[in-house]
């Protein structure tokens, strides 16, 4: 389908610790392949999707994939204001970054812009269950405390990726479409996106044609 099709426009941006596998989770979702080492993201980088919601229009997804390393957090600090959606992704296998999930969820709740985010929080990794030290429990009770909801998945293993933007971007839809999140003229997080401007017939008030000299 053309990209013209879209109707809305929704900025959502991937936060948590360092290697809990963000860039692997996005690139999963935007390539369907697993990537063995990426690097580590320096700042911010940015991905495109469109997606058919369940029973809702199609849309686009901008998709920040931010750096979980503390020294590029006034950078990524920056961006909180204009997103719509946040998935807060920690390692199943690491419990300090499942710890600082309520650090990156006040960090958001501070600075964000004039509507409220939608929230979905990611246990990644589950495919390390041998060496898991977070059971899915705790991580749901984390989430319920937070009034969010939590899902597993494995960027390795291709488990419910495509399940967690699709949950996520309902949700945006949801809230919209409850008048829980207004568009907002300059706030980026969710945008209407305008098909083909009609032209409209010239009114002679405003618009007095060509130079008569
Ligand atoms: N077992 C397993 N390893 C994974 C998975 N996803 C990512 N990894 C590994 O985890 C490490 C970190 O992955 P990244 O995707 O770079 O993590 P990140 O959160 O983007 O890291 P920063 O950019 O530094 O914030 C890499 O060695 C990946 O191969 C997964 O689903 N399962």
């Amino acid at each position: 389908m053309e990209a013209g099709s879209c109707r809305y426009q929704f900025r959502i941006a991937l936060l948590g610790d360092a290697a809990v596998g963000k860039t692997s989770l996005l690139r999963r979702y935007m390539a369907g392949v697993a990537e063995p080492e990426p690097e580590p993201t320096v700042g911010v980088e940015f991905y495109r999707r469109e997606l058919q919601l369940r029973a809702g229009p199609r849309v686009k997804l901008q998709l920040w994939d931010t750096a979980g390393h503390e020294r590029f957090r006034c950078i990524t600090r920056s961006f909180y204001r204009n997103v719509v959606g946040v998935m807060l992704v920690f390692d199943v296998t690491n419990r300090k970054s499942f710890e600082h999930i309520r650090d990156w969820h006040q960090e958001v709740m501070a600075n964000q812009g004039p509507n409220k985010a939608i929230f979905l929080l990611v246990g990644h990794k589950s495919d390390l269950w041998s060496t898991r030290c977070v059971s899915a429990q705790e991580a749901e009770e984390l989430a319920a405390s937070l009034g969010i909801a939590f899902m597993e998945a494995s960027a390795k293993n291709n488990c419910n990726v495509d399940l967690t933007f699709d949950t996520l971007a309902h949700a945006i839809q949801q809230a919209l479409q409850q008048g829980d999140i207004k568009l907002e003229e300059d706030w980026g997080g969710v945008r209407l996106i305008h098909k083909t401007q009609i032209p409209r017939a010239p009114s002679r008030k405003q618009h007095p044609g060509p130079c008569q000299c």
